[in-house]
């Protein structure tokens, strides 16, 4: 049977995509391409479509024994999500809608879903527990968690047992220096950061240094993109073994301000990095943190690649390899 990866071609998918193939499994890839890319897709079978489109849905789903669903596929700028908010809706929540229903309709009981640290917005307390309030601060927060309160209502109808996992900040890249991160456009700090590095940019912004931290500029928590799959790899055998739909967080459980990202990637890079403070961005809330206590325990997840150091050197691998990310030149 096969595992069905929505997204695979982007950031998080291609790396769960490999780990996959690592694994023998069969997988099967649905990706529209609005971020992915088809050179990031290293194996298995690739469809490239919407999971909007019941009709590519059932073509994958009547000529494949799909076993589970790994669902990647979304929308995911914070800020764009503010300004476009349908996009949102019908992306992140009518697009879960269509694929549940095909699930349901061809009787697949499994799905490990992307949720995220902005479905709590301003953290009552930190780290975050899952227990703790959800009020997100932006739209595209507020789509993943009713996509989370969807799939409740198709676990108690339909008996789809579901993982979602709120992830806080992904990061890094693959091991290989195969694939890595890039979006266009690129919005996030650490691949920001290494691009002003690889002089494609003249200066990092910093967005806030009025924020109530140690050094003014927001924390949060940075996931090493191949630990948080090693959780996906476990949330599968959960579900495989017979285990209850959950909601877990995901981060390290260590907070880095945005000044120390610039001058741990400087100290890695060898490179000055000029930054710049502007004004802060619109809907950021101060600190992030991640209790992961929760998928510890019950899991027994353990991330491994936890140093910032560490994370950093593998972003700047994947960059210094491929200056022009998936592009050929
Ligand atoms: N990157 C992070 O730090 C982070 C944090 C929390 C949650 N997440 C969630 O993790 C998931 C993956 O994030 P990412 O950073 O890899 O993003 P990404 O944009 O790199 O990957 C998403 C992939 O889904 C595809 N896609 C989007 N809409 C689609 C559709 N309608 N049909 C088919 N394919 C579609 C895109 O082309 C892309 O390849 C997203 O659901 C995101 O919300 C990411
Ligand atoms: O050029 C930049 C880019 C970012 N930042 C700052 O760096 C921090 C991290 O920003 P990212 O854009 O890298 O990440 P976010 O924390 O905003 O977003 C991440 O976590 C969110 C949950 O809170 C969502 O899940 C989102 O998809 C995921 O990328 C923020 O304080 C941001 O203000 C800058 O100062 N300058």
């Amino acid at each position: 049977m096969a595992i069905l990866v929505t997204g695979g071609a982007g950031y998080i998918g291609s790396h769960m995509v490999k780990e996959l193939l690592d694994r023998e499994e069969d997988v099967i890839v649905l990706d529209n391409f609005q971020q992915g890319h088809e050179a990031a897709v290293l194996g298995g079978k690739l469809f490239v479509g919407d999971i909007r489109d019941t009709s590519i849905l059932n073509k994958i789903f009547e000529n494949h024994a799909i076993e589970a669903v790994i669902h990647f596929a979304a929308s995911a700028l914070v800020g764009e999500s503010m300004v476009n908010p349908s996009k949102y809706y019908s992306n992140n929540l009518y697009g879960t809608l269509c694929l549940l229903d095909a699930m349901h309709q061809y009787g697949v009981k499994k799905i490990v879903f992307s949720s995220t640290a902005a479905t709590y917005g301003e953290p009552v307390k930190v780290p975050i527990q899952e227990t703790d309030a959800t009020i997100p601060t932006n739209a595209y927060g507020e789509t993943k968690l009713a996509v989370e309160k969807m799939l409740r209502w198709y676990d108690t109808a339909h008996d789809i047992k579901y993982i979602a996992l709120r992830y806080f900040n992904a990061s890094g890249a693959h091991e290989s220096g195969l694939i890595g991160e890039d979006h266009e456009p690129e919005t996030h700090l650490i691949p920001i950061v290494l691009q002003v590095a690889l002089g494609q940019r003249s200066k990092i912004d910093i967005y806030g240094d009025d924020y109530p931290t140690k050094d003014g500029t927001c924390i949060r928590d940075y996931l090493h993109v191949s630990d948080l799959v090693d959780a996906h790899i476990l949330a599968l055998e959960k579900l495989r073994t017979g285990g209850e739909s959950k909601i877990y967080n995901l981060g390290n459980g260590k907070g880095y301000s945005v000044k120390e990202i610039i001058e741990t990637a400087r100290i890695v890079t060898g490179h000055q990095i000029p930054a710049e403070i502007k004004e802060r961005r619109n809907g950021d809330p101060a600190v992030l943190i991640a209790s992961s206590d929760k998928i510890k325990s019950e899991l027994n997840w353990t991330p491994i690649r936890t140093k910032l150091e560490q994370i950093i050197e593998s972003a700047w691998k994947w960059h210094l390899n491929h200056p022009m990310g998936y592009r050929k030149e």
